[in-house]
């Protein structure tokens, strides 16, 4: 069992209601959540900065499943909350899961690069992520508080509201 960390993002519709469903879905695909972030409202970075703010979270997460198996899970969560298969690179979403950190795991292959490529670069998924463990490392050692505090603060992100809900299990 790894214990592994998933970032959530939603800029259509009921953005909160969106990152509860991811949450709730992930358990039937072999993906148990620990533990959520408080959700935050974060100005949008990448390709296209012209659209609604997201609403961004993450998840501390433990499973079996082995990385390109955990990918597919979050693609099925996707799929599962109405997003389509083909999307334009950094344009507006329901719902969006990624796979940020899984144990120990370092890999890049055609479909998954781990960790995520843009961990580090991020501050709408640094802030959540350190909230969950201030501590985290990539396992190639970098501190994650570390790259937080070289990053530029002209990235808006606003605390929103209360952590998703994780059901007991
Ligand atoms: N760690 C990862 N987590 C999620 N997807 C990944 C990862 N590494 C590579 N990918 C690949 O990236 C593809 C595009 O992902 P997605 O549609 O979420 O991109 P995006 O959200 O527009 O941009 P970004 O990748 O910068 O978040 C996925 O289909 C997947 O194969
Ligand atoms: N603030 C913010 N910006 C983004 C996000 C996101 O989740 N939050 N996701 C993107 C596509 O991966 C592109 N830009």
């Amino acid at each position: 069992m790894a214990i592994g960390y998933l970032g959530l993002g939603s800029n259509v519709g009921d953005r909160r209601a969106n990152l509860q469903a991811a949450t709730d879905a992930l358990g039937a695909h072999g993906v148990r959540v620990l533990a959520s972030s408080a959700t935050y409202d974060t100005d949008p970075v990448g390709e296209i900065l012209d659209q609604p703010s997201f609403l961004n979270a993450c998840l501390r997460i433990a499973t079996d499943l082995d990385p390109e198996a955990l990918l597919d899970a979050c693609k099925a969560v996707e799929r599962e909350l109405g997003r389509p298969a083909e999307y334009a690179r950094h344009s507006p979403r329901p719902i969006d899961v990624d796979l940020l950190l899984l144990g120990d795991r370092e890999l890049r292959s055609p479909r998954l690069t781990l960790p995520h490529e843009q961990v580090l670069a991020r501050r709408f998924v640094l802030v959540p992520l350190l909230e969950l463990d201030f501590g985290l490392r990539t396992p190639a050692g970098a501190s994650l508080a570390e790259a937080l505090a070289v990053l530029p603060v002209d990235e808006g992100v606003r605390r929103a509201g209360d952590p998703l809900r994780v059901s007991p299990s």
